[in-house]
This record gives C-alpha cells, sequence and structure tokens, in this order.
C-alpha cells in the first residue's frame, strides 16, 4: 500500500516538474532590466562615429515609425549636435521622416530659446534646422519639438515640462513603462563630461539621487550656465535605446571609470555608471575617449 503510494507520489512529482523547468529556463532567456544590453563600439576617430551614429539613428527612427507612426528621440548639448551632422546629410537627410519625430531634450539651460547657450538653438542651428522644413522650429517651435518654456524659473521650467511629459503619456503619445512607470523614450542621445555627468546628473549634486520626480532643476551647476532643468534617472533609465555618444581624450578617465572597471574619484561612483537602457545601452566611442580602456 505505502509503495504504490510512493510511486503515485513521485509520478505526481515528476509530472509537475516536466511542466515547471522549462518555464524557468524561458524565464533565464527573458530579458531583464539588469541584463539589458550594452554595446561599446569603438571607432579610430570622431567622423567615424558620426558616420556609425547617423545610420544608427536613422535605422531605429525607421524601425519606429514602421512600427508606431513615430520616433520620440531626445538630445542632449554639447559636442552631440556637432557628431549628429551625418544625419542631415544625404542619404538620411532625405530617407528620415522628420515630420514623425518628437523631439525632447534630457538637460537644457534656463535661458531664452534664442541664447547661444540653449540647447535648443545650438540643436536648432546646428542640427535640426537642416533636418527638413517640416521640422523647421520657427517660434514658436512646432508642436513635435519639445522646448522649455523658457519664461519660467528654472523650478518652473522642470514643472511644467515634467506636466507636459505627464500629459503626453496620458494621451498615449508616449508609452509608459511598465518596469518604472516613467515615460519611456525610443532614443536617448547622451554626452558625458570629462566628471562622469551625464544630462545635468552631477557627481557632486543631489539631483542625481532623485528618484520620484520625472524632471528636476539645478542652479549651481559646475558646467556653465548654472541653472538648467534635466530628466532624472528614472526617466532616463526607462529609455528603449540608449546611445552614450562620447568623443576626446578628455573624457578617457571617466570612460575608463564607466567601462573599464575603473572607481571614481576619491572612490565615488560616477553617474555615468548608472545609465542603462530598457533596451540597449550602445556606447559610441572615439580612439581618444577609449584611450584608457
Ligand atoms: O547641456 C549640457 O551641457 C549637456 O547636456 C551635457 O550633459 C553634455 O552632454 C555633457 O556635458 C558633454 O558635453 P560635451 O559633449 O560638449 O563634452
Amino acid at each position: 500500500m505505502a509503495a504504490s503510494f510512493f510511486f503515485a507520489f513521485r509520478r505526481a512529482i515528476f509530472t509537475i516538474a516536466k511542466l515547471i523547468l522549462p518555464l524557468g529556463g524561458l524565464y533565464m532567456l527573458m530579458p531583464s532590466k539588469s541584463r539589458a544590453k550594452t554595446n561599446i563600439l569603438k571607432f579610430k576617430s570622431e567622423d567615424q562615429v558620426a558616420a556609425a551614429l547617423a545610420k544608427y539613428v536613422a535605422d531605429l527612427s525607421d524601425k519606429s515609425i514602421k512600427e508606431k507612426g513615430s520616433f520620440s528621440v531626445v538630445l542632449s548639448g554639447g559636442s552631440l549636435i556637432h557628431t549628429l551632422r551625418k544625419l542631415v546629410e544625404d542619404p538620411y537627410k532625405t530617407d528620415v521622416e522628420w515630420s514623425k519625430w518628437l523631439i525632447f531634450w534630457v538637460d537644457e539651460r534656463v535661458v531664452p530659446l534664442d541664447d547661444p547657450e540653449s540647447n535648443f538653438k545650438q540643436a536648432t542651428d546646428g542640427f535640426i534646422s537642416k533636418a527638413s522644413t517640416n521640422l523647421l522650429p520657427v517660434p514658436p517651435p512646432p508642436p513635435n519639438i519639445y522646448a522649455i518654456n523658457d519664461k519660467k524659473s528654472p523650478k518652473g521650467a522642470a514643472e511644467d515640462y515634467e506636466a507636459r511629459l505627464k500629459n503626453l503619456v496620458q494621451i498615449k503619445t508616449i508609452p509608459v513603462s511598465k518596469a518604472s512607470g516613467c515615460p519611456k523614450f525610443d532614443l536617448m542621445l547622451l554626452g558625458m563630461g570629462p566628471d562622469g555627468h551625464v544630462a545635468s546628473l552631477f557627481p557632486s549634486r543631489p539631483q542625481r539621487k532623485e528618484k520620484k520626480k520625472w524632471v528636476t532643476f539645478i542652479t549651481d551647476s559646475p558646467k556653465p550656465p548654472p541653472s538648467r532643468i534635466t530628466f532624472t534617472f528614472p526617466v532616463i533609465n526607462s529609455a528603449s535605446e540608449i546611445a552614450m555618444v562620447v568623443t576626446g581624450s578628455e573624457v578617457a578617465d571617466a570612460v575608463k571609470v564607466a567601462l573599464g572597471g575603473g572607481r571614481g574619484w576619491g572612490g565615488t561612483t560616477l553617474p555615468c555608471t548608472e545609465v542603462s537602457a530598457e533596451g540597449e545601452l550602445t556606447w559610441f566611442l572615439d580612439k581618444d575617449a577609449a584611450s584608457k580602456l
């Protein structure tokens, strides 16, 4: 009696195990946030970075527009705009469906939109105005280009930008990340400073630790000008794809910390090491930036 019960029980266990184990295997194959893929692309020159970046962005744009009719891109300031130059040359200039782009800024200086220090102005002059007349952001900027409200204080501009993002999520123009509840942009194009800052999240400033707000502000930025708004890491890290576009020898030490297992100065971690994408994070490095890897 006991023996037949034992064998029946054992058979039941094996049957259940056979059903559950493969699912466990599937789980292991499922990408999790911690296993989001990182690609490190090293090029001989900044010009080669620019060429590779143009193809990467154009391909993502094409895929996103085919899938959902739009492409949300978040720009940084600084040298990124120059490195995007080949995207507004042929063949991409004519191939990309610019009118389906939604353009945002991961950070912005709180200055008038026509101020030479404005990321909006730098992007308009250096990139957007060359892309297509559909995108020409004559003041006020067209609806698909989300410049900050430059009439507000840093705090007000951050709150205003966050409110606009919340509305875009509510009307489903921008999807929301199931993992974080934050807006999920298709692509974020980030630069990095020599101190390892990304956006306007600096090693020595508290904004890098902000976990609730989507957009915050700073008035004592170590990188001038002092007043900026910036996405926070919960939003940055909810992006489908992130490209870290990093060139020049002055960032080689920060690249080594981010990718070579180094530690920040004084043992601190650097903001650049906190960047992760829900899809793929791709580093575009020239030889100088990668020289200490
Ligand atoms: O508004 C800004 O200043 C930028 O968004 C900033 O985060 C920039 O991306 C880095 O400072 C790198 O700048 P460079 O590429 O010019 O070195």
